[in-house]
């Protein structure tokens, strides 16, 4: 019998017809979710032709880049550009039919936060979405991808896209993560070892003990990273833990279809003889607490490594790329990464802004204060973790050791709202990307886990969590 991956299984259960002899085909999508940032010019597109969404029951519209996460909340938006685009957003809800949560809704938050938190997503299905991080869902073991708006538009009205099929990449992921490491410093490694361009072209299935090991918020961390290694879709096959994971949230099925959803569901995984176009074996046994130190989520290292050598790179234009990285982040190669002083700590993004991010955090920060002089922050992932966080006392734990406790939305991950840092700041952040002026221009960025964000605030610079004790 054929051997399939999953990957292929969603794909073709998907396929409504192939399009032509070039390898095109046409897609049904099961659900997406909309932000305020990249939807506007797709419901445009649709006012334009006089389109009405096919199946506004499918979609969901979340309010998350740009709003501000002052502890006060409103539906003013300060910035006049901002106020524009959430509300051509509530207008586009309103006039298409589709569910708002705007910021005021208890339900509020990063897209790819709250989308599990409601239930959109199931197994199987295809998520795609106008966000590059809708990888996120692999983990919940839908097919998630992110799309330009043109396909946003393409899928509002016809529920469908004009898609290619990717390759295919298995990542196994044996043995057990040793005390102290997370999923993030896993894919922080990973990305390492594959380069930010490993993953380019490919559809990436996560396998392996230590992946199903993992809690499903922590797999939601590793599908929602691989983006940065240039995936275009990421899946887990589901197990018990997302089953549980799904079970009486708000939008899931229930009773009857409920049970032999779950059947089906656990049955959805590649064949044990499919073949990969790559395959790439990772031992959490190994893995250690990781720090980026430059301005691509590869340039990466151990913190408890020095910045590597210049001279060790043979390729001439990684060796540029790494001088201008070097030149942008004010490092020297040799400069041991637990030195490197902090101004700015951040935990929040779709990648660790969940309840047990806030929990590993706070696991560090309990009768600890913030370093003088480290202004830092903690931006929950939505406005469910935040009660539920609060419900815990862990907002009491942020508060005691110097942190501000925010509403949540992407915050500083991104700084499209006033939660910008300044050049020269030098920030720990639990997020997704060290471009160049990603928080701001000129500010430099530690991509890292929340717990070793903790750490280095506590610390004052970048410090090995365990370490601390
Ligand atoms: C704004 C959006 C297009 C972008 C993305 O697609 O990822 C953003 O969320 C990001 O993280 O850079
Ligand atoms: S939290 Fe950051 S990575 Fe995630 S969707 Fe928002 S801006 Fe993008």
């Amino acid at each position: 019998m054929e051997q399939t991956t999953l990957y292929d299984k969603i794909v073709d259960a998907h396929t409504v017809k192939t399009l032509g002899d070039q390898g095109q085909l046409l897609l049904y999508v099961d659900r997406t979710v909309m932000n305020e940032y990249t939807s506007p010019q797709a419901f445009s597109g649709l006012r334009e032709k006089g389109l009405k969404a096919w199946r506004p029951s499918a979609s969901l519209m979340v309010v998350d880049h740009v709003n501000p996460t002052a502890a006060r909340r409103t539906r003013e938006m300060p910035d006049p550009g901002a106020a524009r685009q959430v509300s051509y957003f509530h207008e586009n809800a309103r006039d298409f039919g589709i569910e708002l949560l705007d910021i005021l809704d208890p339900r509020q938050g990063i897209e790819h936060v709250v989308a599990p938190e409601q239930g959109l997503v199931m197994p199987g299905m295809v998520i795609a979405a106008g966000d590059s991080h809708t990888t996120a869902y692999g983990a919940l073991g839908a097919l998630g991808f992110g799309i330009g708006t043109s396909d946003i538009e393409h899928y509002l009205a016809t529920q469908t896209l004009v898609y290619r099929r990717l390759k295919t990449m298995r990542v196994t992921v044996n043995g057990k993560l040793p005390l102290g490491v997370t999923s993030k410093d896993l894919v922080i490694e990973l990305i390492r070892r594959i380069g930010a361009d490993g993953a380019t072209g490919y559809a990436v299935e996560f396998a392996g003990d230590a992946i199903f090991e993992m809690s499903v918020e922590a797999r939601m961390t590793v599908c929602t990273m691989i983006v940065e290694a240039g995936a275009r879709g990421a899946v887990i096959g589901a197990d018990h833990k997302v089953i549980d994971y799904l079970r009486d949230r708000p939008r899931m099925v229930k009773g009857k279809l409920w049970d032999r959803a779950c059947a089906d569901w656990l049955n959805l995984r590649s064949d044990p003889d499919a073949r990969f176009d790559r395959e790439v074996v990772l031992n959490a046994n190994e893995a250690v607490p990781m720090v980026t130190w430059g301005t691509s989520p590869d340039q990466a290292c151990p913190v408890t490594a020095a910045i590597p050598s210049i001279e060790d790179i043979n390729d001439p234009i990684k060796r540029k790329a790494m001088q201008r990285a070097l030149d942008y982040m004010g490092l020297t190669p040799g400069t041991p990464m637990d030195s490197v002083p902090i101004s700015h700590a951040f935990i929040g993004s779709c990648t660790n802004s969940r309840i047990e991010d806030l929990r590993d955090a706070a696991r560090v920060l309990k009768d600890r204060k913030v370093a003088d002089g480290v202004r830092a922050i903690i931006v929950p992932g939505s406005t469910q973790v935040r009660a539920q966080a609060e419900a815990e006392g862990l907002d009491r734990i942020f508060l005691d050791a110097g942190f501000e406790w925010r509403q949540s939305g992407c915050s500083m991950c991104l700084a499209m709202n006033d939660d910008i840092l300044e050049a020269g700041d030098r920030c720990a952040s639990s997020t997704n990307r060290n471009f160049e002026g990603r928080q701001g221009p000129g500010a430099r960025t530690h991509l890292m886990s929340p717990a070793m964000v903790a750490a280095a605030a506590v610390a004052g610079h970048l410090t090995d969590v365990r370490t601390l004790g």
